[in-house]
Order: C-alpha cells, then structure tokens, then sequence
C-alpha cells in the first residue's frame, strides 16, 4: 500500500487572511502523480493565487521503498511559486519519476553531415570512419533511464531530400546536422533548411541544429554556423545551436540533455 499525503497551501492577497486547502490522496503512484498535476491546472487557473506573491505550495510525500531508500521516507519540499515557472520545473521532475517519456525525432541534413554517425554515438557511443551513406531512412530506437527516443534517420542525398519533410511531421523535435568543417556546404545546407520550415506542416516543430566535426580545424565557430544557416531569421519555433563532434564525444551529452528536456510524458 502506498499512502502519499499531497498538501498544497496558498496564502491569498490580504494580510493576515487566506485559504488553505488541504488534499490527502491515498492510492498508486500514478494515482497521485495524476492528482498532483490536475491540482496544478486549478492552481494556474486561479487568479488569487496567480497574483498573490505571498503564494507558496507544499508537497508532503512519502514515497514508495522502491523510488527512494528506505533511510529517505520522507520528502518535504516548499516551493515559493510567485513564479510559475518553478512549479512547471517541479512538475517536470515529478512526472519524470513516475512516468515514461517518450519522443520521436527526425534526423536531417545534407550528404556526409555524420547523422548516423550521431545516431551511433547517442546509442552505443561507438563511432566509425567508415560509414555508408543511408539509402532512404534508418530507424533506431535509443533508450536512456526512461526516456525512450525513436530517431528517424533520413538519407541526405538529393534524391532523399523530398522525403524529408514526411518523415518531420509530428515529431518532437527535427535535428539539423551540418558538417561544419565543409564550408562550401553551408550555402545549400542553409537553403535546404529554410525551404524545408517554410512548410505549414512542420510549423513550430523545434529545431536543434548541430555544427558537427568540431575536431577539424577548418571547422566554423558557433557564431559562423548561426549568421551563415540563417538561424537568426527562423521566428515561429524554438531554435538551438551546439556545436558537436561524433567523433571525439564532444557536446553528445549536451545533446541528449536537450533532447530529454524535450520528450514528453507517454499517453
Ligand atoms: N572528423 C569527423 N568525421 C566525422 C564526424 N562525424 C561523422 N564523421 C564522418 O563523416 C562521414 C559521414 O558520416 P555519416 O554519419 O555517414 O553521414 P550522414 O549524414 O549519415 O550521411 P548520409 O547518410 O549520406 O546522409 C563518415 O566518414 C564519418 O566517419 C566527426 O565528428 N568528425
Ligand atoms: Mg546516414
């Protein structure tokens, strides 16, 4: 039996005045965690507590043996939330206990960029000078802790470029490899790019865009792979740069950092 006593307690507007609202929910942890959110979207809809900077919440748990030892049985954190944002974090960490995530990605670029050289590096961190170009797609699913990432690893050769926007639509992200050392490519890699966003289908889809071989030295910096793929002019998503290497391991855990920050809790 898992007992969870959930407690949330806000102070609204006046001094010395308020309301207190107590819940205690016995029940499985997916019950609670379940609980837990739905009391945030009354929290977020109610406009005394939105204004009230005296606002505070308070989470009394005790948890289950198997999600923490049993020396630590009791979890009290107090959040001052005048700001939503925190409470948005905390909810993020919480459902990260409780549920799976899961994303889908797809993965784009022209010819040579080292996207199945990414997609090997995030799966067994093994890398290979002697790879084969990917005729149409790949698909590789990757699981780290319990975030499970299916990557649609598309071929960047020409004739495959027209496939790219299908296997892009719905995804939770679109990663964008360039090999930043081959400089005469930018200027196709950049309008390949633009004309791929410009399609109603893929609008507000976010976008990482990795400057990959950074272990050449003729590789740009951050700044020229940003001013020269034009990533300054992209308004209607979230745009990321990083500049990594498959080969030597560099920023590969910065990546899958940002990918886990954007997965999403299975239905
Ligand atoms: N120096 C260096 N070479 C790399 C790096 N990543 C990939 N490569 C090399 O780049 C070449 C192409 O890599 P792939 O991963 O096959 O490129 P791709 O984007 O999947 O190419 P297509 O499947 O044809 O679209 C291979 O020889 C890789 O070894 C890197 O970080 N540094
Ligand atoms: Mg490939």
């Amino acid at each position: 039996m898992v007992d969870y006593w959930v407690t949330r307690r806000w102070t609204a507007g006046r001094r010395g005045g308020g309301q207190r609202k107590w819940w205690s929910v016995t029940g499985s942890v997916r019950v609670v965690a379940a609980s837990i959110i739905r009391h945030r979207t009354s929290v977020a809809l109610s406009p005394s507590f939105a204004s009230s900077s005296l606002a505070s919440i308070a989470v009394v748990a005790t948890p289950l043996d198997s999600l923490l030892s049993a020396r630590v049985s009791r979890i009290f954190l107090i959040v001052s939330a005048a700001k939503m944002g925190i409470w948005d974090s905390f909810l993020n960490w919480l459902r990260s206990l409780f549920f799976k995530q899961e994303m889908e990605l797809s993965l784009i670029g022209l010819q040579n960029a080292g996207k199945t050289s990414l997609v090997n590096s995030i799966s067994t961190g093994g890398y290979s000078e002697d790879m084969i170009p990917t005729v149409g797609f790949n698909m590789r699913k990757v699981t780290k802790g319990n975030v499970t990432i299916k990557l649609w690893d598309l071929g960047g050769q020409q004739r495959f470029r027209t496939m790219w926007e299908r296997y892009c639509r719905g995804v939770s992200a679109i990663i964008y490899v360039v090999d930043a050392a081959d400089r005469d490519s930018i200027p196709i890699a950049r309008s390949e790019l633009h004309e791929l966003l410009i399609k109603p289908s893929l609008s507000g889809i976010p976008l990482l865009l990795l400057g990959n071989k950074i272990d050449k030295s003729e590789a740009l910096s951050k700044q020229a792979v940003v001013e020269q793929m034009g990533l300054e002019l992209i308004k209607d998503r979230e745009v990321c740069c990083y500049m990594i290497s498959c080969k030597e391991s560099i920023n590969i855990d910065v990546v899958m950092d940002w990918l886990i920050k954007h997965s999403r809790t299975a239905r």
